[in-house]
């Protein structure tokens, strides 16, 4: 009803204050758009389920996600897929790597400060629901 919506749309404020946080944040450059298969041809034969922040975009305003751990599941595999396609001891591998932990790190902690577990509990309930 009413009172449902009015908390789906406060959770896609937080979801898309979230993700333009973290797309302005440089070390985060790399996951800011899909990579580009023309330019790495053997991405999709080593990650199945790409993902980046402007999708996640793309998906909170296509209303997909009910609750946080819907979002998560989906921001993970940014960081998920960059661990498994830099696999090498190299810079280069190890500086994307770092980034990658760093966005794990940055999403969890400013979800853990800044959203309230009683509002998280609702948005569950409503999922629930459904
Ligand atoms: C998004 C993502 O995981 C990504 C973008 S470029 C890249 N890796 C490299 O450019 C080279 C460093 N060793 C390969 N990974």
């Amino acid at each position: 009803e009413e009172q449902e919506e009015d908390v789906l749309r406060e959770l896609r404020l937080f979801l898309t204050n979230l993700t333009e946080r973290l797309m302005l944040d440089r070390r985060f450059k790399a996951f800011t758009k899909p990579v580009d298969i023309e330019e790495v041809p053997d991405y999709l034969m080593v990650v199945q389920n790409p993902m980046d922040l402007s999708t996640l975009l793309s998906n909170i305003d296509e209303h997909k996600y009910v609750t946080v751990n819907e979002f998560l599941s989906d921001a993970d595999l940014i960081w998920q897929n960059a661990l498994e396609y830099n696999p090498k001891r190299d810079q280069a591998d190890r500086h994307i790597r770092h980034h990658a932990c760093t966005l794990k790190d940055t999403m969890r902690t400013i979800i853990r400060k800044e959203l309230d577990k009683d509002f998280q509990r609702i948005c569950e309930e409503i999922r629930e629901s459904r």
